[in-house]
């Protein structure tokens, strides 16, 4: 009797493995010879991979392959080549005139794979959200990095950099210095300080290293699972040993933003302010007309909501560090490589400041021409981000194919930057490539580092501030010596741009070198 009803189960399960590989089959056959999007993609470039699964495979790679898989598509196919997977569609593109089609096109500005994935940790805050949404809180967001804004953050981004600064002082004469987790901690400081108007008490500053960490698990959870078809779908992926860990990473990620909401709104109540006025003095030197007051002052007229504030303060602040953070320690393990470049800035930061002690006003960041150069050099070959992605609802032809509706578009900044026809020797540092004369034939989308179009950076001004102010105060104090090489740097897939192995330099004092 007991063997008849393993018999029946076997049965069962054999009929349900069948019809599983038989909608499968179907379903794959579908999407390639019958449905006319399928049909369409087809006949773009791609990579044969397996029959039934397509490429489905072929991206079952760790964060550092993943990254080096993209590249050797790249060369093998140049301006444009698709990935598919079933009912998913992929193509990436690397001409400037392609990537002008889709983001100058308000029709082409929706994001969905991989924005949704990170969807449980910033809701859907201005960099994942779409529609309406994206367009009522980009407008209530874009006052808060006004030009006379971003001038009194001034001040606190001075005064990070000093701290900075001071803390590099303990680093010279060691043999090396590890560069992210010093200048991390720095960039998000400085973005808790100005545009969430907090203070970094030893409270907050004590879970900074548990967001730092949870970050990363996040970084790596979205690549796992985008390199997976099968965890694209909710149910399969919440039910996996990853959504496991995001969750856990999850908890603290939020926990940090809460406290910073949560310390904002005591402040406002303790001093009794209640209009949020861009030139009010009562806010104090520490916390000037910041994003998140914006935010709680829309939530009193009802335009948001508690959850609200909580998606864009961890859009904000994951968004405003670990750029920041990321395109700062490329462009000194860079510098610290290229010592006639740093002579350079050294020389143009002492002429405009004049032998100062004091910090960078404005107008003389405004001055510093070729420390401007060698940034956006430096943005080219690390972009921060290195690739974005839209959706398109509606075929369009990219590079002489009509990429069919529904598929994701992966527009590959890594790689434009490095486009050989309009960057000679692209792995040179060559910060000439951005003076007027030089670049203004240049394709506007040929340079791309802060996207463009009107999703573009809300905050390239703020990070462009930050930038100058941290390198030319660390280039006037300190002379930066090579650890680690250009050559030796292995990227990784990650939420943005990163170097496998940790980035050194060498840090020794100025004067002193001199005077020996
Ligand atoms: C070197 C530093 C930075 C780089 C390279 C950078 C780059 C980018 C890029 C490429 C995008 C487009 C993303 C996409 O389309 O998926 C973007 C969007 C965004 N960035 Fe930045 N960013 C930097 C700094 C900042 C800072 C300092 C802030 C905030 C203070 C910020 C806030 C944002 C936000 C909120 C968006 C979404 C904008 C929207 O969709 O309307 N970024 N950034």
């Amino acid at each position: 009797m007991e063997s008849v009803s393993v018999m029946y189960c076997l049965y069962i399960l054999l009929i349900v493995l069948l019809t599983v590989c038989a909608v499968v089959v179907l379903a794959s056959v579908y999407f390639k010879y019958v449905d006319a999007e399928g049909i369409l993609m087809g006949k773009i470039p791609h990579l044969k991979g397996v029959p039934i699964f397509d490429n489905t495979f072929d991206c079952l790679l760790n964060c550092e392959q993943l990254f080096q898989f993209i590249r050797n598509q790249y060369k093998r196919y140049r301006g444009i080549f698709g990935l598919r997977g079933f009912n998913y569609r992929f193509v990436n593109i690397f001409d400037p005139k392609d990537v002008e089609k889709i983001l100058s096109a308000s029709n082409f500005n929706t994001k969905r794979i991989p924005y949704t994935f990170l969807q449980h940790w910033l809701g859907t805050g201005l960099l994942i959200s779409n529609g309406d949404k994206w367009h009522e809180r980009r407008k209530m967001l874009t006052p808060a990095f006004h030009f006379k804004i971003l001038k009194k953050f001034l001040i606190n981004i001075n005064e990070q950099t000093e701290q900075l600064l001071d803390l590099i002082q303990d680093e010279v004469g060691k043999e090396r210095t590890e560069l992210f987790p010093l200048i991390a901690k720095s960039t998000l400081q400085t973005i808790c300080e100005t545009s969430m108007g907090a203070s970094m008490r030893e409270d907050i500053k004590s879970v900074t290293n548990k967001y730092f960490q949870a970050i990363h698990i996040l970084g790596k959870c979205l690549m796992y699972r985008l390199s997976r078809i099968w965890f694209y779908t909710e149910p399969f992926f919440y039910v996996s040993k990853c959504s496991r860990i995001q969750r856990a990473a999850l908890t603290d990620l939020h926990k940090f933003t809460r406290q910073i909401i949560r310390e904002r709104r005591e402040y406002i109540k303790q001093n009794k302010i209640t209009t949020l006025d861009d030139d009010d003095d009562v806010y104090g030197k520490k916390s000037r007309m910041a994003m998140l007051d914006l935010l709680l002052e829309q939530e009193k007229l009802g335009n948001i909501d508690e959850d609200g504030i909580r998606e864009e303060v961890d859009t904000f602040m994951f968004e405003g560090h670990d750029t920041t953070a990321t395109a700062l320690c490329f462009m000194i393990m860079r510098i610290s490589n290229e010592p006639l470049v740093q002579n350079l800035i050294y020389e143009e930061v002492q002429r405009v400041l004049g032998g100062s002690e004091h910090s960078p006003t404005m107008e003389q960041l405004g001055d510093m021409k070729y420390l401007e150069c060698c940034i956006k050099e430096s943005l080219r070959l690390y972009p921060a981000v290195p690739f974005i992605s839209r959706v398109v609802y509606e075929n369009v032809e990219l590079s002489g194919y009509m990429v069919p509706k529904s598929t994701e578009i992966n527009i590959h900044i890594f790689d434009i930057h490095r486009l050989e026809d309009i960057y000679p020797e692209p792995e040179k540092f060559i910060p000439e490539r951005f003076l007027p004369e030089n670049s203004s034939k240049r394709h506007p989308y040929a340079y791309i580092p802060f996207s463009a179009g009107a999703r573009n950076c809300i905050g390239q001004k703020f990070a462009m501030l930050e930038l100058k102010s941290v390198m030319a105060g660390i280039i006037r104090r300190f002379s930066l010596e090579p650890v680690t090489r250009p050559e030796e740097i292995k990227f990784a897939a990650h939420l943005v741009l990163r170097s496998v192995n940790p980035m050194y330099v060498r840090f020794t004092n100025r004067k002193v070198a001199v005077e020996n």
